[in-house]
């Protein structure tokens, strides 16, 4: 496909956000750019889900109320409800984030839910958009491509043009994510995840701090993306009312139930049936949320029972169901059935949803590959941390500067030996928690994003942990400069460097050698927060 179909492509996504809600002819294209192999059919049934507030805690809350629901492919599922109610908690368990604390059943296609294939199928972009800051749009994209696609570079390169173009990155694809506006590192989000044309793609609140046109932008992206076979379940606050009429479903989540779930155009009539009149004029997603705050009494019993706790399916339209390749996997119009039909095929084959996965299963390349790329990308960010290099030569010259001052000339008198004893001890503490402070600093902030590119299978963890201590090594040499410059500092000062040549130099290779047991402990256990903390003890 060429650069300029897909800037009219792009030109006519904005064309409908300004005019008009359907598009057939952009559907068809982005339906090429996807090229999805598998339509996503996910029924679940009586989902349970209970936490505990704080590890210890033996109390434990529910927060889904034995939930059931069918999103089908090929349709744009919105999850809505106000803040608090567990829309996200919901998304956590169907994408198998979370599992422990979880009862129920889940099926996809028509089949117990098996979490090492189905997390092979599903991308999951979460509230937070995670992005590597330091990085430019275009060498993310590369990252993820490489990562994700097991093509030709220029495969990988068309691809990712076409991905830009169509998420109306490309004008940016030389800015650092760091730098990019709120909707662009959304847009950003899904493009990275797009790479790979999942089948089923879940997204908490991709229109949280958008403004209204970037919001119909994001939603009506999201329908063509559904309109082309994508499985789309995305949650969200409270839709304008032009927003509410591009969603194909939507359930609606109270108090960890389900009040609602079915079209849009049916939500006034459901609720009529209930006796609830939306005023003219109103805002249909307005007057629900009011709703489920209590703002017109208590309503939520009885609109958890009218929907049978999302069981009940006659809300629903199955016009868009027609859309979609795969339409003789909609077995029936209710959850019930759809269970009763899989057990009576196959009752040993259903399996709760809390069974045991592996972690990381499912990448798309090799562990060596995935190691050449971390690094890769570890190097780009090492390089371009100016502030990280700046920060740690400064403090090594202002320390080195107090503790000379402190100590002056205590090299030249016997008396003071103890002296020499506290300035040897503080000078090894110093540098040994300096080093430290680096990856106590950097490793909150990097979390979520491993955790983010690892449960969507960019990685294993083996290579990205490999990777990184990979990278220590170079930050080390670092380290060891820092060292050698704070040390050359301090010990003119305190007139030290004659006597002491050979035990600061013994001391140097120590201190060089305690990071260097550290860093090959760490890669053969894996456990680095324990060693980290423990190791330097042991070796000084
Ligand atoms: N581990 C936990 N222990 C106790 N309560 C929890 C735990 N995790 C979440 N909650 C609570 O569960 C409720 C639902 O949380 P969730 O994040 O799913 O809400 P949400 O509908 O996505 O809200 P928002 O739209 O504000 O993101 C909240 O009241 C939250 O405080």
């Amino acid at each position: 496909m060429s650069t300029k179909v897909l800037i009219e492509m792009q030109q006519q996504l904005r064309h409908i956000v300004t005019t008009s809600e359907n598009a057939p002819t952009s559907t068809k294209k982005l339906e090429d750019l996807m090229d999805i192999q598998k339509s996503i059919f996910l029924v679940f049934e009586d989902i349970t889900y209970c936490a505990r507030p704080w590890i210890l805690s033996g109390k434990k809350t529910e927060l889904l109320k034995n939930l059931s629901g069918e999103f089908r492919a090929g349709e744009l599922t919105a999850i809505m409800g106000l803040s608090g109610a567990g829309k996200s908690t919901l998304m956590d368990v169907l994408t198998g984030f979370t599992t422990t604390g979880v009862t129920g059943n889940i099926m996809v296609n028509s089949k117990a839910r098996n979490l090492n294939e189905f997390r092979r199928l599903l991308a999951y972009i979460m509230q937070n958009d995670n992005l590597q800051p330091l990085l430019t749009v275009q060498e993310a994209m590369n990252v993820a491509a490489d990562l994700k696609l097991t093509t030709s570079p220029q495969q990988k390169k068309q691809k990712i043009d076409q991905i830009l173009v169509t998420m109306s990155l490309d004008t940016c694809r030389h800015t650092r994510t760091g730098k990019l506006s709120g909707g662009e590192r959304k847009r950003l989000a899904i493009a990275l995840e797009l790479i790979n044309s999942p089948p089923i793609l879940f997204l908490d609140e991709p229109t949280s701090g958008l403004d209204s046109v970037t919001s119909k932008y994001c939603i009506t992206l999201l329908k063509q993306l559904a309109k082309a076979g994508q499985t789309v379940i995305c949650s969200i606050h409270q839709p304008s009312a032009s927003l509410l009429n591009m969603i194909d479903h939507l359930y609606v989540v109270a108090d960890g139930n389900c009040v609602y779930s079915g079209s849009t155009q049916n939500l006034v009539p459901y609720l009529s049936s209930l006796g609830l009149q939306c005023p003219t004029h109103y805002n249909p997603a307005d007057y629900l949320m009011e709703i489920c705050n209590g703002d017109y009494g208590r309503y939520l019993p009885q609109m958890v029972n009218a929907i049978e706790n999302g069981k009940n399916n006659a809300w629903r339209s199955i016009s868009n169901v027609t859309n979609v390749n795969h339409q003789e996997e909609v077995i029936a119009l209710n959850v019930t059935a759809s269970f009763q039909a899989l057990r009576q095929r196959s009752p040993m084959e259903i399996q709760h949803v809390y069974g045991k996965h592996k972690a990381g299963a499912g990448c798309a390349i090799g562990f060596w590959k995935q190691l050449f790329i971390l690094l890769k990308r570890n190097a780009i960010r090492l390089s371009r941390d100016k502030v990280l290099t700046f920060t740690r030569l400064s403090m090594h010259f202002v320390i080195a500067l107090i503790v000379g001052v402190i100590y002056f000339k205590i090299g030249q008198d016997a008396v003071y030996v103890l002296d020499n004893f506290n300035l040897l001890f503080f000078n090894i503490m110093f540098l040994m928690f300096s080093a430290f402070s680096a990856t106590v600093t950097t490793f909150p902030s990097e979390l979520p994003i491993t955790m983010r590119e690892h449960f969507n299978r960019w990685y294993k963890l083996h290579s990205f942990y490999l990777a990184n201590k990979t990278s220590t090594i170079l930050s080390l040499h670092a380290d060891v400069f820092c060292r050698q410059y704070g040390c050359s500092n301090v010990w003119p000062f305190s007139w030290n460097r004659n006597e002491s040549t050979a035990w600061y130099d013994l001391w140097t290779t120590h201190d060089s050698s305690i990071f260097d047991i550290q860093w090959i402990l760490r890669s053969i256990q894996g456990r680095s927060s324990v060693l980290t903390m423990v190791i330097p003890f042991i070796v000084s």
